[in-house]
């Protein structure tokens, strides 16, 4: 059953919220523990979907996931690791993108992997291609024809020459995971860089793993026959602790984010600043606060790190429907990451769509039809309305306008948000948030 949130807006959201390890990061150090011959511990972990997800597929491979009842700690032992039924496995078909990445520590530890359809936010078709060339250039055999995909390899996976042509994410992870138990040296060309790419590969280097990183997004694994287990604290969300400082922005409000990391944050720090917002940095976290006055517009273009983080533009965008002015956004990661925007338009954003690139980062969109920049002019109040959201960040971006926004706001399909964000309708509430959670006709806040 889902939940609904009626939110009364018009409230600034002020105080302190904790913000814990990356979702970007925590499910794929939860797959890394299959590596080890030894069980590994992951600190700082939160209570996110995803955890969720990855859990239940480590254990229906009989991984032993254990979770500290006080902190949370995850220890994950692989020791009994064993194949899995598929239909078991398809029970978490479209839950989430993580289970690509099982690919090569399954072939290392049992063989085979058998993969359920992905899931993850609709913000672009998101196919797998280059995930499907790695593991084949590795040696491995692809079989899709059932439902799902079956990975196997027959003589092992042996190390290989990759270039991406473009830096994946997902995909320079699956190089990594394949690679460091596999046979021989692998290097790999254009690969992303984003901080939890270099957490992941902190974690095999802790494991045993030989992993260079050179300047010029080229990374080479040279491949070991066995890793240890890990003890690694997760680096903090970036893109949780963004999408709080917009919200402060958005509210006129003032959050000091715990766990708030400048150092993973420069870009964004960096626009933060030139839209007008607040900050104070801090060791253990940064307030992020609306200064009063007006905010200013901006042209900004999303990009691979160190860029303009594409998981920041979505709540980004709602702040500067208040900004004075015109703002250009040129969305270049995804196709198709502006679909959250009608709701805002109907709560009173003036925001314009184009096809055309409205910026100078090459894109791969601009000749192929892909709405995927918008114009954005402010500042306009905004009226509450009903929402179903989307996604995960184009719902929370949905949140923070009906915070903001005059009036009562409906919003529905909110679970999809706790994909990402742990125990956000408590972080609202601590934040002094005006709103009710129902499930059905119950109100259960
Ligand atoms: C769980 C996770 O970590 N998700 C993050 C990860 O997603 P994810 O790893 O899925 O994102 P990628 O970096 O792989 O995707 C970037 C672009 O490459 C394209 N592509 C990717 C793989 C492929 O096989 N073929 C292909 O064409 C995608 O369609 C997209 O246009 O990085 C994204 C970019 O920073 C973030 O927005 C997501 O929050
Ligand atoms: C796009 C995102 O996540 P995922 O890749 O898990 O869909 C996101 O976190 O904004």
């Amino acid at each position: 059953m889902s939940r609904i949130l009626t939110v009364r807006g018009g409230v600034p959201l002020k105080g302190r919220i904790q913000v814990r390890g990356a979702k970007n990061l925590v499910p794929k150090a939860m797959v890394a523990a299959l590596l080890g011959n030894a069980p590994s511990t992951l600190r700082n972990v939160p209570e996110i979907k995803d955890v969720e997800v990855v859990t239940s597929l480590l254990q229906l491979h009989g991984v032993t996931v254990v979770k500290d009842p006080v902190t949370g700690d995850l220890t994950l032992d692989p020791a009994n690791a064993k194949t899995a039924s598929s239909s078991e496995i398809n029970t978490h078909a479209g839950d989430s993108r993580i289970p690509i990445l099982l690919c090569g520590p399954l072939i290392h530890s049992i063989g085979h992997a058998f993969i359920p359809d992905l899931g993850g936010c609709k913000i672009g078709d998101r196919p797998i291609d280059y995930h499907l060339e790695v593991l084949r250039k590795f040696g491995a055999v692809v079989d899709k024809t059932g439902g799902g995909i079956l990975i196997s390899a027959p003589h092992g996976l042996k190390g290989t020459k990759i270039s991406l042509p473009y830096p994946s994410v997902g995909a320079t992870e699956q190089v990594l995971l394949s690679a460091t138990r596999a046979e021989g040296i692998t290097e790999l060309s254009g690969a992303a860089t984003e901080p939890e790419i270099i957490d992941l590969i902190a974690i095999l280097q802790k494991m045993g793993a030989i992993i260079s990183v050179q300047t010029d997004r080229t990374i080479r694994i040279e491949g070991v026959n066995e890793l240890s287990g890990y003890v690694h604290t997760a680096l903090p969300d970036r893109n949780e602790s963004a999408s709080w400082a917009s919200a402060a922005l958005v509210t006129g409000g003032d959050i000091y984010v715990e766990g708030a990391s400048q150092r993973d944050m420069m870009t964004f720090v960096n626009t933060f600043r030139k839209i007008g917002g607040g900050m104070d940095i801090h060791d253990d976290g940064i307030r992020f606060y609306h200064k009063g006055g007006d905010l200013k517009p901006l042209v900004l273009e999303t990009d691979v790190h160190p860029g303009f983080m594409t998981d920041w533009q979505q709540p980004l965008v709602v702040a500067l429907t208040q900004a004075e002015g015109v703002s250009i956004v040129h969305e270049t990661v995804y196709e198709n990451r502006f679909g959250f925007t009608n709701a805002l338009t109907r709560m009173g954003a003036n925001i314009q769509l184009h096809r055309e690139c409205l910026g100078s980062v090459p894109c791969r969109f601009g000749q192929r039809n892909f709405i995927h920049s918008a114009v954005i002019s402010g500042s306009t109040p905004l009226t509450g309305t009903t929402i179903d959201v989307p996604d995960l960040r184009g719902g929370f971006s949905h949140m923070i306008a009906a915070l903001a926004a005059q009036g009562t706001s409906t919003v529905t399909g909110i679970d999809i948000i706790s994909r990402g964000y742990e125990k956000f309708t408590a972080k609202l509430d601590g934040l002094g948030a005006d709103f009710d959670v129902h499930e059905s006709s119950k109100v259960l806040r």
